[in-house]
């Protein structure tokens, strides 16, 4: 995999420690965890809204926009993408995990 999110991810700890005139993340860390969360809401929805559309450009630039808002909000809650990327290095160890379902679970 390439080192996309990490090197995202390292540029936003630099806004975090020196914020930058004219920077969107500085903008973000400076108004706050709260800011931060309803813009991780508003991205969520607009991906899920993307995803309805079925339009693929669409769809990469909304889930492209949720991903950097995510990356935002773990720096701001202080837990490194390296700590995720390894919980999900350590899930790929296992696969069937789907666990029994009833059927009317199945649409859901
Ligand atoms: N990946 C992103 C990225 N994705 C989305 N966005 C910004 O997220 C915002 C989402 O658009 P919206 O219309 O929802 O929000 P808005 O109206 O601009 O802002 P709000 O008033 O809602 O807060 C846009 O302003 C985008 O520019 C991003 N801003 C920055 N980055 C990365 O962060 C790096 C540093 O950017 P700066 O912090 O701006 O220097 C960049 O080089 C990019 O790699």
């Amino acid at each position: 995999m390439n080192d996309t999110l990490q090197d995202l991810y390292r540029v936003i700890r630099l806004r975090q420690e020196t914020p930058a005139e004219g920077s969107y993340t500085s903008y973000l860390f400076s108004a706050g965890l709260d800011k931060i969360l309803k813009k991780v809401g508003e991205e969520s929805a607009e991906t899920i809204i993307a995803a309805k559309n079925g339009d693929p450009s669409e769809l990469v630039s909304e889930t492209s926009d949720l991903l950097y808002h995510l990356l935002v909000m773990l720096a701001q809650r202080g837990v490194s993408v390296d700590e995720v990327l390894a919980e999900l290095d350590r899930r790929s160890q296992k696969i069937g995990n789907l666990k029994p379902r009833r059927e009317t679970d199945r649409e859901s």
